[in-house]
């Protein structure tokens, strides 16, 4: 049995800074060039005035809520995780630790609905069934067609849907802010049909059986520091606080917990895309002494066959092209032979630039 080692935090710096909060019902130009600001300067934001139903979020989290409940052995029949499924305290492959639980669904509904049927044979939807009338305003059409509702018509299906929409409006947005003549560059690869996008729900049980009550061994890591591979990232946490972002060494800035709001955060695969103008940002996760907190992830990725690389606006004799084209089952393969806490693009990184 592999046992998480405790990770006290000691000899930290925290930094407390107001991170940008971009309303999504202002003028349109006016928002893309906050999100574009955003991206450069911290690589993170959070959206308010998004358009995500408050019902399909509810639903999402009681019923991620409900799961985490159920007794281990119940959980553990859609473990372990490979990469999807359900899985305790080991992430990824190379040994690193936290103190989480988690379930890692792909997004696509044949994933869902298979491991739905692992978890209740007796009862084939992952997460009970409900009358998904909503989706989110931006991707209503998607939700109310009546295949899906047949098909898909769970709390997580339709979470998808709607986060799936508000993330492909976010990355228009930012490829109008970046002056790309092409707008759906970075959206068009999650809207791919066999995009490799997931959505992922972690669980960081209070952590009662502390005995050193000292401030900062107080906290414990829960999901350590790393950057999420993917293009773009949509989190939302119940009010427990835990989440922090890093932009130097040593020096974390903590996200306070809003029930308003998206966090957004670029991924590495837009970092390779916008040619190192947006940065994906270095983060972890850490649990509380005292409450359970959880958090919903949708990752936004490529197909495994898509080419990464830059539109042609971003690669200029004064900007020259930073990474190499890789396709995102390339960058898959090198994430998972990584540590967590390893920077990955480095490995793509352009030979031509590193030889200057
Ligand atoms: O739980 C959180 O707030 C962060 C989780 C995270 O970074 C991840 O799942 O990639
Ligand atoms: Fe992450």
């Amino acid at each position: 049995m592999v046992v998480a080692t405790p990770n006290p935090i000691r000899s930290e710096k925290i930094r407390n800074i107001e991170l940008p909060i971009i309303d999504l019902s202002a003028e349109r130009r006016e928002v893309s060039g906050l999100i574009v600001r955003a991206c450069q300067e911290f690589g993170f934001f959070k959206v308010i005035n998004h358009g995500v139903s408050q019902d399909v979020i509810a639903r999402m989290e009681s019923q991620s809520f409900e799961f985490f409940a159920k007794p281990v052995p119940e959980k553990q029949l859609a473990g372990p995780a490979n990469p999807h499924g359900y899985g305790s305290k080991n992430i990824g492959f190379n040994g690193d630790v936290g103190e989480v639980e988690y379930l890692l669904l792909s997004t696509n509904s044949a994933s869902i609905s298979q491991m739905s049927n692992a978890i209740s044979p007796h009862d084939p939807t992952l997460f009970r069934k409900f009358n998904c009338a909503c989706g989110g305003h931006l991707s209503l059409s998607s939700c109310i067609d009546p295949k899906l509702l047949v098909l898909d018509s769970s709390a997580a299906r339709c979470y998808v849907e709607a986060v799936r929409g508000l993330a492909c409006e976010i990355l228009e947005l930012m490829a109008e802010g970046l002056w790309v003549s092409d707008i759906s560059v970075f959206s068009r690869l999650i809207r791919a049909a066999d995009s490799d996008s997931l959505l992922r729900l972690n669980h960081y049980p209070p952590l009662t059986e502390d005995s050193d009550t000292s401030p900062s061994s107080f906290r414990r890591i829960g999901f350590g520091e790393h950057t999420d591979p993917q293009i773009l990232t949509l989190l939302r946490s119940n009010g427990v606080g835990g989440l922090q972002i890093s932009l130097e060494d040593g020096v974390w800035i903590p996200v306070a917990p809003d029930s308003s709001a998206f966090c957004v955060n670029v991924g590495d695969v837009l970092q390779a895309m916008t040619n190192g103008r947006f940065v994906s940002v270095r983060h972890r996760a850490l649990a509380n002494s005292y409450k359970p907190r959880m958090s919903m992830a949708y990752f936004g990725a490529p197909s495994p066959h898509a080419r990464v690389c830059s539109p042609p606006e971003l690669v200029t004799p004064q900007r020259p092209r930073l990474y190499r084209t890789f396709t995102w089952a390339e960058y898959k393969k090198a994430a998972y032979s990584l540590r967590l806490g390893d920077g990955r693009l480095n490995i793509f990184r352009s030979r031509t630039v590193d030889e200057e």
